[in-house]
């Protein structure tokens, strides 16, 4: 068989193993690590994979020589507020002030600052910011993104969101899951209204299923944002329109979102810094995967982390996202995220690579197409300049890529003698 590319002399293969639910507890531990290995790639889609020495006997068109380097499967970002206009860089004196996070929301910025910048932004514009931070994400390894909408808050912003989210899939070869996360706050002209403005949103369902602009839905379940029985209702209704939901749960005060989101059989609740025991059991239960995000606690200057270890040993399937928005993780970085796992969540390396890669296409309902490298995968590739898997997460806030592939095709090449 000729095959289209070669990639040999790869001192570390990453083979996450993919299977049909996320991995959990125990099974996180595991890493198939192959050393001195070759893959190859035919019409975009993983067709061998074997030894340096077996590479010598197979035919390909293009070859590439990872030069005893580290490769892995593209990394899977499984929580990001893309779409966005404006950004919020002069709250960093109130969070250095101390101002709480849920205090400046209160005070009419925070999310309502951003809210106000998307309403003034043309579709254009929002798709050519974004636009740049999905190039950046790319340059960063990810090649597969979870994009949410909730920064418009009303109809029409909401659907422009979610139309940018379409373009931007049309645009690049990369996975795009899109989210409807309307509820993200309330806006100043709903206040002590919530629940008519979350009747209004719980109303665009229809429009969003019938025009396809979303495969999951999300809610803020937070102290002075949506409770819990308002949450439950929002889930409830998008389940029955046949949406997958998802949930920002327990991030600042313990509602008890994770509860309901095992309950509900949620994709995943995400953030999860204040989950409770109980949580965590009935989560580890569940098939409901912990979107854990460590470089917003990072970025709010929070002491406590989300409890990883405690839902790793109970049994629970954890992923990694960056969170990337422009008020509380402002980073499009998921390799800072792999190393602020190891240094604060205590995840080892093996977990860290399970929870880019695997866990979090499950956490998306993408783990049919990222997250692993089997023979028929799209060939999602990233080449490091590492040559073992434990360096990205060690060595931290820089961008390790040294090539990045999607399903075959080179999207992003470091530069030759570029160490930038
Ligand atoms: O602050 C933001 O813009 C994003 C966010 N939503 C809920 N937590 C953080
Ligand atoms: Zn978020």
């Amino acid at each position: 068989m000729n095959h289209d590319k070669l990639i040999t002399n790869i001192g570390q293969l990453i083979l996450p193993k993919r299977s049909s639910q996320a991995l959990k507890g125990e099974t996180m531990k595991h890493l198939t690590v192959k050393e001195d290995a070759a893959i190859a790639i035919s019409d975009g889609k993983v067709s061998w994979i074997g030894s340096s020495q077996e590479a010598q006997q197979i035919h390909a068109e293009g070859r590439i020589d990872a030069r005893g380097l580290l490769v892995s499967p593209g990394l899977v970002d499984p929580h990001t507020h893309l779409v966005h206009g404006g950004s919020r860089e002069k709250e960093m004196t109130l969070k250095q002030q101390g101002v709480p996070y849920l205090e400046i929301l209160k005070q009419g910025g925070g999310i309502l600052s951003t809210v106000e910048a998307t309403r003034q932004a043309s579709e254009d514009e929002l798709y050519q910011k974004a636009s740049f931070h999905v190039e950046r994400m790319i340059s960063h390894g990810t090649t597969t993104i979870e994009a949410k909408s909730g920064y418009g808050l009303n109809t029409d912003t909401e659907l422009k969101q979610l139309r940018v989210t379409q373009l931007l899939k049309e645009t690049y070869p990369i996975n795009l899951v899109s989210t409807f996360l309307g509820p993200h706050a309330v806006p100043q002209s709903f206040k002590g209204n919530e629940d008519a403005f979350l009747d209004s949103m719980t109303l665009l369902l229809d429009t969003i299923k019938e025009q396809d602009l979303a495969e999951y839905t999300d809610i803020f379940c937070e102290t002075g944002v949506f409770t819990l029985e308002q949450s439950r209702r929002f889930m409830e209704a998008s389940l029955e329109k046949g949406f997958g939901v998802k949930i920002h749960a327990d991030e600042i005060d313990p509602l008890g979102g994770t509860e309901l989101a095992a309950e509900l059989g949620a994709a995943s609740a995400d953030h999860l810094v204040a989950a409770s025991d109980e949580g965590i059991k009935q989560l580890s239960e569940s098939d409901t995967v912990a979107v854990l995000l460590p470089g917003t606690t990072f970025y709010l200057g929070k002491e406590t982390y989300a409890r990883a270890r405690n839902l790793i040993d109970s049994g629970a399937s954890v992923a990694l996202a960056t969170d990337f928005n422009p008020g509380s993780c402002v980073t499009e970085n998921l390799q800072l995220i792999m190393s602020f796992a190891a240094l604060k969540l205590k995840m080892t390396p093996e977990e860290i690579w399970n929870a880019v890669t695997v866990n979090a296409a499950h956490a998306i309902g993408k783990d049919d197409v990222a997250g692993s490298l089997e023979i028929g995968d799209p060939a999602d590739i990233v080449v490091w300049e590492a040559t073992n898997y434990h360096y990205i997460p060690y060595h931290y806030g820089v961008n390790h890529t040294r090539i990045v592939m999607k399903s075959g095709q080179i999207l992003w090449e470091r530069k030759e003698g570029n160490a930038l």
